[in-house]
């Protein structure tokens, strides 16, 4: 099957709006990119013209003479129609716009309508499969094969209801889900709506506590859209200096702030055509929860130092362990980003609400552990499986990996290769003098940081950012070196997450050897 993109000849559009004017400019511009146009002036018209026979893609306007562009859009969802569509909401509507993308809507456009940007989103829209039937965020429509508007054939195949995710999903998208170990009803719900909600550009928001595995789900969403070959770009927001975020998110011209010795992009521009992780958006400042609100709605950026806003096309998913309802409550996160971001919600349930699932993730995590050190995947002990399936379990999978990453470390290999030792005290308590792990503390808490012994130079630095940078970099790359490179096991070393080592090595530009990817890959 030839990529309509790339040759959109054939490929059918239907237009509705009323006023004519607006009708013919996007009439000609998606002509002349090569698409084969049909127009409508109302609800009538429209409904006439699908009846008729079926397109790839419906650009409808949000208010027309007889109607709601949203109500034909939910007419279309219901019957199961495979067309994508796109809506027009007028400036300062931004509800509209989110209920759109919650009804089904491929995505929509804000008037006035930029040309280039028009053009974008069709050709974007035509890469996507089909619509998948019964994609709504308030959950599956009605399908109906065979409706009042005539069962035409579709000119595109229709991609089918992901009943089994692993099934309908492209191989990356499936290797995605399948990262996500676990097969408890909990997990399958998450993993199904994953692949029910990945195709859309509605913007993702994926709740839960920490160390639930949200990064997996966002990588998931990512693997699973159309854009997964474009890139994944993870952001940890509460790892990153407030004075740097503008820079950070939105790029820099050389000369911009003190330290910007060359131009840089930002977050948005290496996103572009992916799709951008915003981990702890509940921890951004309000001054910048403002900024990145005007760049999701406007869809462009001005980079600092900069006149001209650039154009940026990135799919929005953010995480956050906060109850950013509640946030919102205290002042803290603004509503409307809030409502922004959180078109569709993913929750992904904490470790105790899934206990099923802990033999398969133990001998996962294991599995990888062991890939990073010896080889040698050890197995855990009847009884130390007992001890983890019956501890009360406060942390998370990220709590189960340096459980065992330490039992791994300390235990005395036995036949199993993993020790003998209990795991847990026998009140089920974890077992700190054997472990050195408490798993209800919070990451990194009660590790000295030794800051206070630090000889000073001896004469002062005249460029503090950059002796400072100097000391930080000395650090890492000795805690990387004692550790054999693995990143999450020097992060661990310096009371980090993997998430803010990753960032303060792309910083620095510390790479492994033999890589040129600084902070990347997940070790
Ligand atoms: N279902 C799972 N299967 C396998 N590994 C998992 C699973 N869930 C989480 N993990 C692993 O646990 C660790 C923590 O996961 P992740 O970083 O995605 O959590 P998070 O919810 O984003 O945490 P935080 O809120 O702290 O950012 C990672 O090493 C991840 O690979």
């Amino acid at each position: 099957m030839t990529s309509p993109a790339s040759n959109p000849a054939g490929a059918r559009v239907l237009v509705v709006d009323d006023e004519p004017d607006l009708r013919t400019l996007y009439e000609l511009t998606l002509l002349r990119a090569g698409y084969e146009v049909l127009s409508a002036a109302n609800m009538a018209e429209a409904r006439d013209q699908l009846a008729a026979e079926r397109f790839d893609i419906v650009i409808t306007d949000m208010r027309l003479p007889d109607g709601l562009g949203l109500d034909l859009l939910k007419e279309l969802v219901a019957q199961g129609r495979p067309e994508r569509c796109i809506v027009i909401t007028a400036y300062g509507s931004p509800e509209n716009a989110v209920e759109a993308l919650k009804a089904g809507a491929f995505d929509y456009l804000t008037k006035p309508v930029d040309l280039k940007q028009f053009r974008g989103v069709v050709a974007s829209a035509m890469q996507a499969p089909a619509r998948a039937p019964g994609f709504t965020d308030s959950g599956p429509a009605r399908i109906e094969s065979g409706s009042a508007h005539g069962p035409a054939p579709a000119p595109s195949q229709p991609a089918p209801l992901c009943a089994t995710p692993d099934k309908s999903a492209n191989s990356a998208g499936a290797q995605a889900l399948a990262r996500m170990v676990g097969d408890s009803p909990a997990m399958r719900a998450v993993k199904h709506r994953i692949a029910k909600v990945a195709r859309s550009m509605a913007p993702v928001l994926v709740q839960g506590e920490s160390g639930t595995g949200k990064e997996l789900v966002a990588q998931a969403v990512h693997a699973n859209s159309h854009r997964s070959n474009g890139p994944f770009v993870p952001v940890n927001c509460g790892a990153i200096p407030e004075n740097l975020l503008e820079a950070e998110f939105f790029g820099a011209r050389k000369g911009s702030y003190t330290g910007a010795a060359a131009d840089r992009e930002g977050f948005f521009q290496a996103a572009q055509g992916g799709t951008l992780f915003l981990d702890e958006i509940g921890d951004l400042p309000l001054a910048m929860q403002a900024k990145l609100l005007r760049a999701i709605q406007e869809r462009r950026v001005r980079p600092l130092g900069e006149t001209q806003e650039e154009p940026v096309d990135v799919r929005i998913v953010s995480a956050t362990h906060k109850d950013l309802a509640a946030e919102v409550q205290a002042g803290r996160f603004r509503q409307d980003l809030y409502y922004r971001l959180n078109v569709i919600e993913v929750i992904v349930p904490p470790l105790r609400e899934r206990r099923e699932d802990l033999p398969a993730l133990c001998q996962a995590l294991l599995a990888r552990i062991a890939a990073d050190g010896s080889g040698v995947v050890p197995r855990l002990t009847e009884r130390q499986m007992a001890d983890i399936l019956s501890a009360p379990l406060e942390g998370n999978v990220r709590e189960l990996e340096n459980l065992l990453h330490r039992a791994m470390a300390l235990g005395e290999a036995g036949d199993s290769g993993f020790g003998e030792l209990p795991l847990f005290d026998a009140a089920h308590g974890p077992a700190p003098e054997m472990l050195d792990i408490d798993l209800t503390a919070p990451h990194g808490a009660g590790a000295p940081t030794g800051a206070g012994d630090l000889p000073l130079p001896e004469t002062l630095p005249e460029d503090l950012e950059g002796w400072l940078d100097a000391q930080e970099r000395r650090v890492l790359v000795r805690a990387l070196d004692e550790t054999g490179f693995n990143r999450t096991a020097a992060a661990a070393r310096l009371g980090l997450n993997l998430r803010q080592m990753r960032y303060r090595m792309s910083r620095l530009g510390i790479t492994e050897p033999g890589s040129d990817d600084p902070g990347h890959g997940d070790h």
